[in-house]
């Protein structure tokens, strides 16, 4: 579904990633891992279009993706992004927030599908709340559900775990697993929390300082080989 070669990204004149290559398969965890800074963040901003490559190839479905290709066009393409930290939009409802996640798609096809509200039902009890109003792990929820409106292809999910409760983290735990099953959607998850990574992963590509140490299957990764590649 997402194959990324070369891939090298700057901030101003600092180089980040060197020569970043990663692939994502339909109905397959990839678990983007490393320590903090490394650049799992940075990856994933190239591959939404929310900070542009400096070089490399990236295709969707064997189709090139423009260097310069914005996050509008890559959302359209079937990218759906869920941003470290969630970035819901405070003041508008729930619903609202939801219904930002369709503007990339043609008129017609602007819907919430139930399905959103089966998969969260806090959503749907809380749709004319306002977003900042929400918890943090319903507004985990809420950055999940609204990058799922418009039926992704590739979903990135930064850290999703991050400062939320341990029965939050098990019901995102679960809907991941479940989207994963589904298969028609292949996922990028960046995760520091090791033991959620570990259980949800296929495939494992682990970055030391905006380079690639590894990638590998589950099958052909020890955890012990793993948890000491992210520990420092
Ligand atoms: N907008 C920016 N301008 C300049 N440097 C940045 C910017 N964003 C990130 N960086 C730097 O790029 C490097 C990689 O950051 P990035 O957030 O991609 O790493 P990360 O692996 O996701 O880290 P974490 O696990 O802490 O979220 C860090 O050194 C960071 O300071």
């Amino acid at each position: 579904m997402l194959n990324v070669e070369n891939l090298t990204l700057h901030y101003g004149h600092s180089q980040i990633l060197y020569d970043v290559s990663i692939a994502a398969e339909v109905g397959k965890v990839t678990c983007l891992m490393g320590t903090n800074g490394v650049g799992k963040t940075s990856l994933l901003k190239a591959i939404s279009g929310t900070h542009g490559r400096s070089g490399g190839d990236m295709t969707l479905d064997g189709q090139p993706v423009a260097k310069g290709a914005k996050a509008y066009t890559l959302a359209k393409m079937g990218v759906g992004y869920v941003p470290q930290g969630r970035d819901v939009f405070p003041l508008m409802t729930v619903r609202e927030n939801l219904e930002t996640g369709y503007a990339c798609l043609d008129r017609e096809k602007r819907k919430v599908e139930d399905e959103i509200f089966e998969l969260f039902p806090v959503l749907q009890d809380m749709r004319n709340r306002r977003g900042g109003d929400l918890s943090g792990g319903q507004q985990q929820q809420l950055a999940i559900a609204r990058a799922l409106v418009a039926k992704p292809k590739l979903l990135l999910l930064d850290e999703p775990t991050e400062g939320i409760q341990p029965n939050i983290i098990k019901q995102i735990g679960d809907v991941i697993r479940y989207l994963r099953d589904q298969g028609d959607m292949a996922i990028i998850l960046v995760e520091q929390f090791f033991d959620f990574a570990y259980d949800l992963g296929d495939e494992f590509t682990v970055l030391t300082r905006g380079e690639v140490t590894f990638s590998k299957t589950k099958a052909e990764l020890k955890r012990e080989e793993l948890l000491a590649s992210v520990s420092i």
